[in-house]
């Protein structure tokens, strides 16, 4: 059996009469990154709250496993395994970024020693030795986040849940971002990301769900989700144009691009399908110069799914 970190059955919320969750079932295997996408106000941060105990799930929830433990009768447990960072930054702007390490150091317990150790370590790792004794209020967002999540980890948690942790931040700050979440999977942490940038989830994450009107609208990892919607193609690209001619003959419902003598012919892209298209050029004795298949963007899912409500501020960037 897989050893799960999460493990969520029949999660249900409402605030009055409004259902936000409507019966979620959640698993997330241990030492892997789960993001949970969804238009604002789809219950993503609902979820998170309810996952880390800040808020209590409605009756009629089934069971809930943070880290093994059980989240409606040892909190305390779960607590202790898990580690948040939300949108709304736990730093304090008044004093320094390492006193604000120092800080959580007390709050978790650690000798006058141990803190100073662990500060310094994370403070490093995270590159803000040099901002260490400025007030937090002078760093960017950027630096606020980093300080943020290095905070979380004075505890040593083994699951983390990250609320939108790149929401605001430029490209560069996003990327070191997602280094840092690399690393700490690396390290054997579960994350649990919820995020408005598709293209994060698509980065990161090993298995991704789609929250859409109190329910997951679709989950698995993103190769899986673009599959299951259609926009997906095969093109084939010839640098002979008698071979070009010939296979658009050859090869029914394709778009052709006689500038860049280029087929398009839809495709899910799997085994079978790009089998069959071979078989037919071999039939015909063509060769193409190059094939290459396309799976929808993560964006085509999600306004699939989530039947194309608007998500503000959606970035289109490419990342390679
Ligand atoms: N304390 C509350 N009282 C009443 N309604 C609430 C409360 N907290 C959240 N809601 C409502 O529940 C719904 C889900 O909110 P939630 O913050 O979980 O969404 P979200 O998916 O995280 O959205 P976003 O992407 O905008 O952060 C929203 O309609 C919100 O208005």
């Amino acid at each position: 059996m897989t050893d799960l970190a999460i493990a969520a059955n029949g999660l249900r919320k409402s605030y009055g009469d409004k259902v936000v969750l409507d019966g979620v079932d959640l698993a997330v295997p241990a030492g892997t990154v789960f993001s949970l996408l969804g238009p604002n106000g789809a219950g993503k941060t609902t979820a998170v709250k309810i996952l880390s105990t800040l808020i209590s799930a409605d009756p009629g929830t089934g069971d809930i496993h943070i880290g093994g433990h059980d989240l409606a009768t040892d909190p305390q447990a779960v607590r202790a395994a898990i580690g948040v960072t939300g949108q709304f930054s736990a730093v304090d702007g008044l004093i320094t970024g390492e006193e604000n390490m120092l800080l959580m150091a007390d709050l978790h317990h650690l000798s006058r020693r141990e803190g100073r150790r662990t500060a310094a370590e994370l403070l490093e790792r995270f590159d803000l030795v040099e901002a260490a004794k400025k007030p937090a209020s002078t760093y960017s967002g950027g630096m606020k986040r980093r300080l943020d999540i290095a905070m979380t980890l004075v505890g040593s948690p083994r699951i983390i849940f990250l609320d939108e942790p790149t929401t605001g931040l430029d490209p560069r700050s996003r990327h070191t971002m997602w280094q840092i979440i690399r690393g700490l999977v690396s390290d054997g942490v579960t994350v649990f990301l919820t995020t408005q940038y598709l293209e994060e989830a698509d980065q990161l994450a090993d298995r991704i769900a789609v929250l859409n009107d109190g329910g997951i609208a679709a989950q698995g990892t993103a190769e899986e989700l673009k599959r299951l919607i259609p926009g997906g193609h095969v093109r084939l690209r010839f640098t002979d144009p008698a071979a070009y001619r010939g296979a658009a003959v050859a090869l029914r419902e394709v778009t052709r691009d006689d500038e860049t003598l280029s087929l398009q012919i839809p495709s899910d892209g799997s085994q079978r399908e790009l089998r069959s298209i071979l078989d037919r050029l071999d039939l015909a004795g063509i060769e193409a110069d190059e094939l290459t298949v396309h799976t929808p963007d993560l964006d085509d899912v999600f306004f699939a799914l989530t039947g194309g409500t608007n998500i503000p501020n959606q970035p289109k960037e490419t990342v390679r």
